[in-house]
This record gives C-alpha cells, sequence and structure tokens, in this order.
C-alpha cells in the first residue's frame, strides 16, 4: 500500500472506529458486532505499524496504554472541586430545602442525580482535545494520571467540538468488571479488592498504564467547571450539553419541582439500586438553576446550593 492510501485509508478506519467505540462505550448503543470492530481495528494495527509515522493521538490503538511512569506529578485545579454537605434523612432534606427557599426568597427547581461510588476526576480539553486528566486530591492538588485516563474507552480522546473546556465526573469499576477482577486475581493469589471503589482507585494508581487500560473502567461526567464557551443556564441542560460534546453522563438525572418529588426519586433509587451494573452510595441534589447557585454561593467547603443524600449503610447480609 502507498503512504498515500495508507494515510487516507487510516484517517477512514480511525474515524469509523472511535465512532464504533462511542456507540458502544458512551451510548451503550454497539452499532456492528464486535467482530466488525475487530477486523477493521486489526486492518488499523497494520498499516499504523507499517507507517508509525501516521499514528495519532485518538487513533484507537492508542488506548491499551504502554506506557510505564516514573509517579504521578501533582496537578494545581484551577477551579477547586468542592465537597458536599451530607444530609441522611428526608427532615433533613426538608430542612436543606427550607434554608435554600429563604436565602432565595422563592422555590426553586433541584437536578437529583445518582451519587456515583467511584473516583472523582477532572478532564481539561483544549480546542476539542483532551489534554490532562486529574483526581481530586484534596479539592485543590489533585495527581495528574492522564496517561491512565486515556485508556478509558468512554473518556473521549476528541471532543464533537473544538472546545476548551474542563468537566468533572466519576471514574468506577462496573459490578460485574469487579466480581470477574477478584475472581481473577483469587486464581493469582492475589489479595481482592473490598468495593468496586476501591477496585478503580487502585487501577488508575497504577504507574504501568497497560493495567489500567484491562480494568474495563467507566465513567460519568456531571459537572462543567470551566464552560468555555458555552452558556447553559441549569444543570440540566449541561448534563445535556456534556453528553452532546462526547461525554457519557448519567441517564437517571431528573428534575424536581418540589422536594417531595427528590425523596420519592431517593426513594425509587433506594429500593432499586441493587439493579443498576454500578454503584451509588447516595443521591446528589443540586438546585438547577446556575444564577441561582450564584447567588447562593458556598460555605468554606460547600456550595450551599447542592447536598448529598447518603443511603443508610446496608445490614451486613446475616
Ligand atoms: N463531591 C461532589 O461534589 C460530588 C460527588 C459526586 C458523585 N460521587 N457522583 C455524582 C455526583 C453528581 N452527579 O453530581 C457527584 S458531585
Amino acid at each position: 500500500m502507498t503512504f498515500q492510501a495508507a494515510e487516507s485509508r487510516s484517517a477512514e478506519l480511525r474515524a469509523e472506529l472511535n465512532q464504533y467505540a462511542h456507540e458502544y462505550y458512551v451510548q451503550d448503543q454497539p452499532s456492528v458486532e464486535d467482530f466488525v470492530y475487530d477486523k477493521k481495528y486489526q486492518e488499523l494495527v497494520e498499516i499504523e505499524t507499517e507507517y508509525p509515522d501516521l499514528i495519532t493521538p485518538e487513533s484507537p490503538t492508542q488506548r491499551v496504554g504502554g506506557k510505564v511512569l516514573e509517579g504521578f506529578e501533582k496537578v494545581v485545579h484551577d477551579i477547586p472541586l468542592y465537597s458536599l454537605n451530607d444530609v441522611f434523612s428526608k427532615e433533613e432534606l426538608i430542612t436543606f430545602d427550607e434554608r435554600v427557599k429563604k436565602a432565595v426568597g422563592h422555590p426553586v427547581s433541584y437536578c437529583v442525580e445518582l451519587k456515583i461510588d467511584g473516583l472523582s476526576i477532572s478532564l481539561k480539553y483544549e480546542n476539542g482535545v483532551f489534554v490532562q486528566g486529574a483526581t481530586r486530591g484534596d479539592g485543590s492538588v489533585g495527581e495528574n494520571i492522564t496517561e491512565n485516563l486515556k485508556t478509558v474507552k468512554s473518556i473521549p480522546i476528541r471532543l464533537k467540538e473544538p472546545l476548551s473546556i474542563e468537566v468533572r465526573g466519576e471514574c468506577y469499576m462496573p459490578k460485574s468488571s469487579f466480581v470477574k477482577l477478584n475472581q481473577q486475581r483469587e486464581e493469582e493469589g492475589k489479595e481482592v479488592f473490598a468495593n468496586p471503589r476501591n477496585a478503580a482507585a487502585g487501577s488508575l494508581r497504577q504507574l504501568d498504564t497497560r493495567i489500567a487500560a484491562k480494568r474495563n473502567l467507566s465513567t460519568f461526567l456531571y459537572t462543567l467547571a470551566d464552560f468555555g464557551p458555552l452558556e447553559s443556564t441549569t444543570q440540566d441542560h449541561a448534563l445535556n450539553e456534556m453528553a452532546r460534546l462526547g461525554f457519557r453522563t448519567n441517564p437517571e438525572h431528573r428534575v424536581c419541582e418540589t422536594i417531595e418529588e427528590v425523596w420519592e426519586y431517593i426513594e425509587n433509587f433506594h429500593e432499586t439500586r441493587d439493579q443498576l451494573p454500578y454503584e451509588i452510595d447516595g443521591i446528589v441534589i443540586k438546585v438547577n438553576e446556575f444564577s441561582l447557585q450564584d447567588d447562593l454561593g458556598f460555605t468554606v467547603k460547600a456550595p450551599r446550593w447542592a447536598t448529598a443524600y447518603k443511603f443508610p449503610p446496608e445490614e451486613a447480609q446475616t
């Protein structure tokens, strides 16, 4: 194959394979069978092997890792990651709602979202390209885990638009992957992970990026930190924008007009969470309008416009 033919064919394959990967890992709606993907992937590997200069950062062949890092550099978050004040009962939730209504002077709508039990991450994009991924750390300083996050298939290497933005979310290990990983570790005589959160954290702390690549980690993004040119006015709209740009967002988010509606949502997921393919440890409730979030502001460590309802710890199965 001539270089020119290889150049156009590899560009075609990259676009096709990245679209298939978006459908599979982000939308959970694959449009082709695995063997179709694998055959095209193998063709791209052969072209890139013959012409390494044709390899690009967003080629799907770069998702498998291969770097062994010396350590993780520190990253100072331009926009600190906040913590959430927790509530543990309906009464405390109602107190939160009363306080919000008193402060803004009228009832507000809430965007409610599942609280994913994973590892908080921050993703930075420049002109649409993924340039840095970091852990939350203490909220102000985290660790640079870009190379490991590049192997997480649901994290877009290039957005659908060339935007410079920063988003935050959770990196987690699906329950099914957690069970398989622990079975494998038991067979290998290794210590098993206590829960999917620890398994996700342990995977992202690996200095050998090939290990993270094999851990089938996934993500849900939920915060637009640096909006860039985006003009969302509500949390609900921001979630839809993040999905439009290529991020994986959780489909269960809902706008509730009253705290009663929020409580129904909480009770529903408290009962049905075992059916979810990932672990949650509560529900996050945010004032939906960003202008009202700005009016309410923050306490020393947490927003006044959000709270996390934490499920009671599950009784140990006797
Ligand atoms: N500590 C935090 O601010 C948050 C933590 C989490 C979490 N673990 N899962 C989901 C959300 C969300 N949907 O906002 C948040 S927000």
